[in-house]
């Protein structure tokens, strides 16, 4: 059968690789960095806004939209894609890791996870059958498994059996999924910093490559030591199948953005450019920038000088930090914009320095810069 999410390799430079998706509501060049719209809005950002700085996919959450508005609602109003007025691809994660960050979590059965609802402590189940039915009504380019995720840091005592049931789920979701020749289905390789688990966890999911249109890594950027995670990286991505798109999860700063991309991964995304872009924090070409700092009072510079983004070109630092001063809504939509832009940005010159076969390169330069800030 062919699957409804395809790769092409289109070149390499190292490990690192440039590549095109081709998904139902689009295609997709790589490496590429995926804004998350976690409640069916990129917070702050409209449709048009996302599409002009170049968004090509971005994130929504079983968890979130199954609890409000609920799936079935935005079944009725034809789909997530409808329901948000966003055209191109959309990838749902699972509810898995969101039910242990932000449910109160109850119970974990071999049937699912018992939890309680973050916003009126309602009690509620999830399972891998429920979740992916969730994930057939928004109607998502892209499907994740629903797995297990054990706590940051967990212990191989911990992981391993974890990894069994989420390979046991795995099959349950295989199985349940409503629309495999529509929404494509990315599968989640666990394993926390020990390559052998890592190892455990793909080869008893790769058992079902056929059902899989992409590979995840799950578990990393949860506090590890920035050296375990490259240690892993750098092991395991390259183990993935060669021949469908590699998805880094969680992580979006821009120097583990750019050690991914080298490690060989395609897509990430991360909350952090909008979370820390709503309290004043940008990206910056000489790193991170508080433009709520008193010292950015009468700065008439742009906010980074080095970017074209519609807000650099229009607005000075003085501004921005006084419309956060005064709480005024745009400063939290500028700040957003720039950093979802800045993001896009580095995918698209990583992607053209592979092409070009110069990464290390453009790496190392972008490294030795982001480090003065
Ligand atoms: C263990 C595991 C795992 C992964 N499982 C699913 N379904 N979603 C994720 C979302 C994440 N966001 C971040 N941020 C650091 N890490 C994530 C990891 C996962
Ligand atoms: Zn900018």
């Amino acid at each position: 059968r062919k699957l409804p999410v395809t790769y092409e390799l289109q070149k390499k430079s190292g490990k690192a690789r440039a590549g095109k998706i081709t998904a139902p509501h689009g295609e997709i060049e790589t490496p590429v960095f995926m804004p998350v719209g976690t409640q069916a809005t990129v917070k702050t950002m409209t449709p048009e806004e996302l599409e002009s700085i170049g968004s090509q996919i971005i994130l929504g959450n079983t968890y979130h939209l199954y609890l409000r508005p609920g799936d079935d609602l935005v079944a009725k109003f034809g789909g997530l894609h409808k329901f948000m007025n966003w055209n191109k691809p959309i990838l749902t994660d699972s509810g898995g890791f969101q039910v242990f960050s932000l449910g109160s979590l109850r119970k974990i059965t071999e049937k699912g996870v018992e939890f309680r609802s973050h916003i009126d402590g309602s009690k509620h189940t999830l399972t891998p059958e429920k979740s992916i039915h969730i994930q057939n009504n928004l109607g998502s380019d892209i499907v994740m498994l629903f797995d297990e995720c054990p706590p940051g840091l967990s212990s191989r005592e911990y992981i391993i059996p974890s990894i069994e049931r989420t390979t046991r789920w795995a099959r349950r979701c295989v199985e349940a999924h409503q629309r495999p020749d529509e929404q494509g289905l990315f599968a989640i390789v666990q394993g926390g910093i020990y390559e052998d688990l890592r190892d455990k966890s793909l080869n008893e999911l790769s058992e079902m490559d056929s059902a899989f249109s992409g590979y995840a890594i799950g578990g990393l950027a949860v506090g590890e030591p920035r050296e375990d995670m490259y240690r892993i990286l750098d092991y395991i991505v390259e183990k993935c199948p060669e021949n469908k798109p590699r998805y880094l999860m969680g992580v979006g700063e821009p120097l583990d953005m750019l050690e991914a991309v080298e490690s060989g991964i395609d897509m990430m995304d991360c909350v952090q450019p909008t979370r820390i872009g709503r309290h004043g924090t940008v990206f910056t070409k000489y790193g991170r920038l508080v433009i709520k700092n008193a010292s950015y009072a009468e700065d008439d510079r742009p906010l980074d000088e080095d970017c074209d983004c519609y807000v650099c070109r229009n607005f000075k630092r003085g501004y921005i930090r006084h419309l956060f001063k005064a709480e005024e809504v745009l400063g939290q939509r500028l700040a957003t914009y720039h950093n979802l832009y800045f993001l896009l940005k580095l995918m698209k010159d990583a992607r053209k320095a592979i092409l070009e076969d110069r990464f290390k390169e453009f790496k190392d330069e972008f490294i030795k810069n982001y480090n003065m800030g």
